[in-house]
């Protein structure tokens, strides 16, 4: 495998071959070891058609291109690609974020499908190569026990939450034009929702897969038309753990006019037979003390508890941790003491580690050719059509910019009222 960096910065090939070792010194093995030896660096401007054929003409065996590019480069360079004559089988790798909305997302696609079949298209996403996420599918569709529960006669809402500790760490350049909406909801959260809500595939090959997502996004809308079943906020100046982090507003690069959220949170609803009345809630944030990333499915309560019964009266809950990744699954039984008084107990299961990282499960696909872990093209321009009400009421102030100091886990008003109550 020959492994080439092309970027316009003059770079050496030492330097180069330093920052390859760095990156694969988190898993080392004799592959990596080969890769990063023969490992080149090219300066190129890959906008320009001449040049991207000096890089074309550099490789060998069948060509990956992986675009690590902001969304309006990466559609300059494919308009140069679609000019020339493209080794056969060339993979597309493409980062997020695809696309800025649903037309430019559209755009590309229209490009890309004119000179590049779909199967050699990967959209990006490395939250599909999480262990974590890919063991909603096992966890829904190799078990009896979860499957038959996951509906609307049983379920009452599901909450979707990946929250982390790290602040804006320098990313202003990208960050602060996307945001906590488009940087996660739109892209990572959205694909786990589609394999939580998704009916069974019959297989978990690519378009099986792929095609039991994409029908259950294209079934997803906003809870309100408006997007107004959404909130918003950004963090003040804090304590996340030991560590101190400023204001987001005063960080190097901050456009203050932009209003970034850096903590977001939408509700949507599933027009389905098995989901329609559920709203799911999507939330990510930035800053956050005792950060959750997790599933929470809250189950309805039994349609009658026998009159003599007392207890605890939250409903109870199956957690799929995300990270750490445990599932844990609320069980009332008679519990120690008086048999009537009723108690809850939390049975926990850890699922085991993968031994490789999210983005090198994504790489592993992409190197064999096999597009299952890829975004589809129809799959990325729903999950733009999803947020668009969201940003677009966010945009008209229709919903206010909250704040939070950095290390709380969100505004304080937001902690006794259930969005979906008060907006519905
Ligand atoms: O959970 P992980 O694998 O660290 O990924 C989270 C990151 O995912 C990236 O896609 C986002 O741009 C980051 O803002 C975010 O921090």
């Amino acid at each position: 495998m020959l492994l080439i960096g092309v970027d316009r910065r003059p770079i050496s090939d030492a330097r180069w071959r330093a920052q390859v070792t760095k990156a694969f010194s988190a898993s080392p093995s004799a592959l990596g070891t080969a890769v990063v030896e023969k490992s080149l660096y090219l300066q190129a401007d890959a906008t320009q058609a001449e040049e991207l054929a000096r890089v074309l003409a550099a490789t060998q065996g069948r060509v990956a291109l992986y675009f690590a590019l902001p969304p309006a480069i990466t559609m300059l360079l494919c308009k140069q690609l679609a000019k020339l004559e493209l080794p056969k089988g060339i993979v597309l790798a493409l980062e997020k974020p695809f696309g800025t909305d649903l037309a430019s997302a559209r755009a590309l696609n229209r490009l890309l499908q004119k000179f590049v079949p779909e199967e050699q298209i990967f959209r990006v996403d490395h939250f599909l190569g999480k262990s974590t996420v890919l063991d909603i599918i096992g966890l829904r569709f190799a078990n009896r026990i979860f499957e038959p529960l996951f509906s609307n006669e049983n379920v009452e809402s599901v909450e979707i939450v990946v929250e982390e500790a790290l602040g804006l760490e320098n990313r202003a350049g990208y960050y602060d034009k996307a945001g906590a909406l488009v940087d996660m909801i739109q892209s990572h959260l959205l694909q786990i929702l589609a394999l939580t809500a998704m009916e069974a595939p019959s297989s978990v090959g690519s378009d099986d897969l792929r095609g039991a997502m994409a029908q259950v996004l294209r079934a997803t809308r906003p809870w309100l038309r408006n997007g107004t079943a959404s909130r918003r906020a950004r963090y003040t100046a804090g304590k996340v753990g030991r560590r101190s982090l400023p204001s987001y507003a005063s960080e190097g690069g901050v456009d203050p006019k932009l209003q970034t959220e850096t903590l977001a949170e939408m509700t949507v609803a599933i027009d389905t037979w098995r989901w329609a009345g559920v709203p799911f809630t999507l939330r990510s944030g930035k800053a956050i003390g005792d950060a959750r990333q997790e599933i929470v499915v809250t189950f309805r309560d039994v349609p009658h508890l026998p009159i003599g019964f007392s207890g605890p009266s939250r409903k109870a809950q199956l957690r799929i941790g995300i990270n750490p990744a445990v599932l844990s699954l609320d069980v009332v039984t008679n519990g120690r003491g008086d048999p009537f008084d009723l108690e809850w107990d939390t049975m926990t299961a850890e699922f085991a580690p993968s031994s490789m990282t999210a983005y090198g499960e994504v790489l592993a696909e992409l190197c064999s050719g096999d597009p299952t872990l890829s975004v589809r093209g129809d799959i990325a321009e729903d999950c733009w059509r999803i947020v668009a009400p969201v940003l677009s009421a966010w945009r008209k102030n229709a919903v206010p910019l909250d704040s939070y100091p950095a290390g709380t886990d969100g505004p304080r008003s937001w902690r006794s009222t259930d969005i979906v109550q008060v907006r519905r």
